[in-house]
């Protein structure tokens, strides 16, 4: 059955998702520091926007300041969406304080109250009819109490889905560790998706692979990726086999990239489809 899906246009990306993230999912976007979960969580957004939809950026972890110049630093000129009210970020991170803070009309002052979180996200969400949501970090809202972990997710997730938005959550975990961010969130959320970088033989690689992702099917392997100047790659008909000694990157059976590439048309048709008929109803 073809589901509508939110194709997240990172090259590379929707293919190893057979067309895209199921729509009105949260998805879990773990890895270690320097991945590049922040990069893609941005990117995800800006190629939301740059397609005409609205999106939001909730920071908890950087500067409204350094969050615009990263987009920048990518050429993801976030300024004329933002102008245009079809983008904002929602700052979670100075709680008001420091003039060029003064200057955000979204802040969260106190983040141990999640109650207040969610109700800026709502408004924000609102305010830009926003079909794409980036919290970086959601492990910043339960570092020091892992007991409300769950309950956190839960409740972001249920205002996420109950308006119509995809969201990817930001989810750090150690170097060197395999987890995505505690058990709690693990099963919450719909998909998780893995950033690693991996030091071999003094070199360092860097990797993605689809852990989970309800009510679709995905790639069972781990694809190599690079981080450019236009953001994220993923290499979807490769795949990277990592040992601690030995690192190798080997084609996809063709039967497997053909139907990847196949389920991505099929998406991409349906999209189109579904954009044509809402604009013939506003049109009426
Ligand atoms: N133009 C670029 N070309 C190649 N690599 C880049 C470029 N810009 C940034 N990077 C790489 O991206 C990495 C940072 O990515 P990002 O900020 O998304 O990581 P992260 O997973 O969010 O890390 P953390 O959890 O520590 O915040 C940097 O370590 C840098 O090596």
């Amino acid at each position: 059955m073809l589901i509508p899906r939110v194709r997240t246009y990172v090259p590379g990306l929707d293919e190893v998702l057979y067309g895209g993230i199921p729509d009105r999912s949260v998805i879990l976007i773990s890895g270690g520091p320097g991945t590049g979960k922040s990069i893609f969580g941005k990117q995800f957004l800006y190629n939301g926007l740059a397609r005409g939809e609205g999106g939001v950026f909730v920071t908890l972890e950087e500067h409204p300041v350094t969050v615009r110049r990263s987009f920048r630093h990518f050429n993801w000129d976030i300024a004329k969406f933002e102008k245009e009210g079809r983008f904002l970020i929602v700052d979670a991170f100075t709680a008001g304080i420091g003039s060029t803070s003064q200057r955000e009309k979204y802040v969260v002052k106190d983040v141990d109250n999640v109650h207040e979180l969610v109700d800026v996200l709502r408004q924000a969400i609102k305010d830009v009819n926003a079909k794409r949501v980036t919290i970086d970090s959601v492990s910043t809202l339960y570092l020091t109490k892992p007991s409300i972990a769950r309950s956190t997710i839960m409740l972001l997730k249920r205002v996420i889905a109950g308006l119509g938005t995809t969201a990817l959550f930001i989810s750090q975990v150690p170097v060197g560790e395999r987890s995505f961010g505690g058990p709690g969130v693990e099963h919450a959320v719909d998909g998780i998706i893995r950033m690693d970088l991996d030091e071999v033989d003094g070199k360092l690689y860097r990797s993605i692979i689809v852990w989970k992702m309800r009510d679709t099917k995905i790639s069972m392997v781990r694809h190599p990726m690079d981080i450019t100047d236009n953001g994220v790659i993923v290499y979807w008909d490769r795949y990277l086999k990592l040992t601690a000694a030995s690192v190798s990157i080997q084609p996809l059976p063709k039967e497997m990239v053909d139907e990847m590439r196949r389920a991505v048309e099929e998406t991409e048709n349906a999209t189109r489809e579904t954009k044509a008929t809402a604009q013939e109803a506003e049109e009426e």
